[in-house]
């Protein structure tokens, strides 16, 4: 039997607004399983919620209620230098840009998770991948002078060569053309046939139509979960009126 990897139950997330003095509830009770070896899509209309339950069921941002547990573990329990090292060793994040450091070159960007958990840096695989990701830059330059798709890449690099057991993505191929939006659903894809279980936000119906698994969201709701989506069904998913 598959090895469940993903366990969120009933999570709500409320956020405060008019400077404090409402909360809005932005999540309400979701639930959701993944598998190891699964790839996962999340997608819904703009504003249904997606990115606000990525970032709590990866362990970015606490849950109002509700469990969320990442490899048997509630990321949320650990103490920060632990909750650290967890995600640094077993969680991959690509989201637009997050966590590069900008005074940094892009090489560097890709190893510091390696170095700081002093693995070794195999320099040709990185090169190799970089080229392999289309990534036309110098990897010497600063993260800070390079495109957003060239900083997508960077941080989509980081991400592979981390052996993370479970990946979430935020619309990673949203700033990248046709050709890298390919080679990098392709390169995810082959994670997941080794066994890494991906999460992936994205508003591409196609992108989506090729992972193992979609959940459709409406208004901060869980509307569908769809096993082995095709375009079709995904289509008609978002095009029905929420009940
Ligand atoms: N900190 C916050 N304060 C107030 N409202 C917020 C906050 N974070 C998110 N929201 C609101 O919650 C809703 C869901 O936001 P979220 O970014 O999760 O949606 P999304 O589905 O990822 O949208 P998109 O597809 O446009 O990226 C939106 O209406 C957003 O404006």
């Amino acid at each position: 039997m598959a090895k469940q990897v993903i366990n969120v139950q009933n999570v709500t997330k409320s956020v405060s607004i008019d400077g404090n003095k409402q909360t809005l509830e932005i999540l309400h009770g979701i639930s959701l399983t993944a598998n190891a070896g699964e790839f996962l899509s999340i997608i819904g209309p703009s504003g249904s919620g997606k990115s606000t339950l990525l970032n709590a069921m990866s362990g970015l941002s606490k849950p109002t209620s509700g469990q969320v547990n990442i490899l048997n573990i509630d990321p949320y329990q650990l103490k920060p230098a632990k909750a650290a090292i967890f995600r640094r060793t077993q969680i991959g994040f690509i989201f637009q840009s997050y966590n590069l450091v900008p005074a940094l070159p892009a090489f560097d960007n890709i190893v510091l998770p390696l170095r700081l958990s002093h693995r070794k840096v195999n320099k040709s695989k990185i090169y190799k991948l970089l080229k392999e990701l289309n990534f036309e830059a110098n990897p010497n330059n600063f993260v800070s002078d390079l495109s957003g798709g060239e900083q997508q890449k960077i941080a989509i690099a980081r991400v592979l060569v981390a052996n993370s057991k479970v990946i979430f993505a935020d619309e990673p191929t949203g700033a990248l053309d046709t050709v890298s939006r390919k080679i990098i659903f392709n390169l995810l894809r082959k994670l997941t046939d080794q066994g890494v279980c991906v999460v992936m936000v994205t508003h591409d119906i196609e992108m989506a139509s090729a992972t193992d698994k979609a959940i459709t969201l409406r208004d901060g709701r869980l509307e569908k979960v769809i096993e082995k989506p095709t375009a079709d069904a995904l289509f008609q998913a978002l095009n029905e009126e929420g009940s």
